[in-house]
């Protein structure tokens, strides 16, 4: 693959933590006060993600894993609202922190790349200039200096001939390339914790082979801690070391990645593996998962799931707990109240 080491340079951060926990989120509420009524987007969400790791975060769409980073980052805009729950990054509560404090970690830190790069770079300023930016907010670089690591930032992500591409405005880049001046970007600050919002989307097949690679180098090199959201499995098969699996906005599997794909625990876990195509598989037709996601409006009172589930039982008309299974293995599902 193309991307070979190209990482390493300037990079190297040399922490020496790798597995220490970096980010806990705890009781997450995050709501939408629309006319309609309460969107109940995120509604307890708790997860830990080590330095080093890549957790999946897995669902359908609507199921809150985009307003589960937006929130990370605080980066919710009205009439959304953190209503409740702990933000722990590094032992500091993002949540107590003044904006002018939450600004700080978001660029010199914690950096996030979006599924449609496009719409995230600024269309009326040359690519070149807003790394620069940004190397010169939250690195403190100047001039030439700046100049300089942009360029080598560019030939790091794989663009060729970066003299001539920071030049260019964002809309004179294909989507693989505007993608590559994201992580450029978000490399940057050399942040300890990625948050990737399905950064591979919108691209065709190979370059998303590509973009996945260099963020697996990207984690072995800088030992970034990445928070990968995705509704594809199979990315999540080959980059997540732990699962976190969202349902409606709630947490419904936390599992490492391979104990999710081999022994799966919640319906809607063994739905959602049932769906995705195998090499080699015989099934004719793929299994979907009838029915769809519940407003969150008024949410069901019990289990979120149990109108689409084939194991409901009467028990599943109250809220299921989170239930431990081990050190490491979460379910919220009345099946293993014992
Ligand atoms: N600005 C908003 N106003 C009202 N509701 C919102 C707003 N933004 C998000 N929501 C709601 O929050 C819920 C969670 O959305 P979110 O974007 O986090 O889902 P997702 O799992 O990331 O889905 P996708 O894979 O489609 O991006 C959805 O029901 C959505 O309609």
């Amino acid at each position: 693959m193309a991307t070979e080491s190209r990482v390493v340079a300037g990079a190297a951060r040399p922490t020496g933590r790798r597995g220490a926990e970096l980010l806990r989120v705890e009781g997450l509420k995050t709501y939408f006060f629309t006319e309609e009524g309460v969107v109940q987007a995120v509604d307890g969400v708790d997860f830990i993600l080590r330095r080093g790791e890549t957790l999946g975060i897995v669902g359908e769409s609507g199921s809150g894993k985009s307003v589960t980073s937006l929130s990370i980052m605080r980066l919710v805009s009205p009439p959304g609202r953190i209503v409740e729950g702990k933000i722990i990054f590094d032992g500091i509560n993002l949540l107590d922190l003044d904006p002018e404090e939450m600004r700080k970690i978001r660029g010199d830190r914690i950096a996030m790349i979006f599924q449609q790069p496009t719409t995230a770079l600024n269309p009326v300023f040359r690519v070149g200039d807003q790394i620069i930016e940004t190397l010169e907010i939250h690195q403190g670089l100047k001039g030439e200096e700046a100049q300089k690591r942009c360029i080598e930032l560019l030939s790091m992500v794989g663009l060729p001939d970066p003299q001539r591409r920071m030049r260019q405005y964002p809309h004179e880049l294909s989507g693989g390339q505007c993608q590559r001046v994201m992580i450029a970007m978000a490399l940057a600050c050399n942040p300890e914790l990625l948050i990737a919002d399905e950064p591979t989307t919108a691209l065709d097949v190979t370059i998303q082979a590509q973009i996945l690679d260099l963020m697996r180098e990207l984690r072995e090199k800088i030992e970034t801690a990445i928070m990968l959201i995705t509704h594809d499995m199979g990315v999540i098969a080959e980059m997540a070391d732990s699962v976190v699996v969202m349902y409606a906005g709630q947490v419904v599997e936390y599992a490492d990645v391979q104990s999710l794909f081999t022994d799966p625990k919640h319906p809607y876990t063994r739905g959602l593996l049932n769906s995705m195509p195998v090499l080699g598989d015989e099934r004719e037709e793929l299994e979907v998962i009838p029915g769809t996601v519940p407003s969150l409006i008024n949410p069901p009172k019990g289990c979120r799931f149990a109108s689409r589930c084939s194991k409901r039982f009467e028990k599943c008309d109250q809220p299921p707990p989170m239930i431990e299974l081990g050190a490491n293995r979460r379910v919220r599902c009345w099946l293993y109240e014992d």
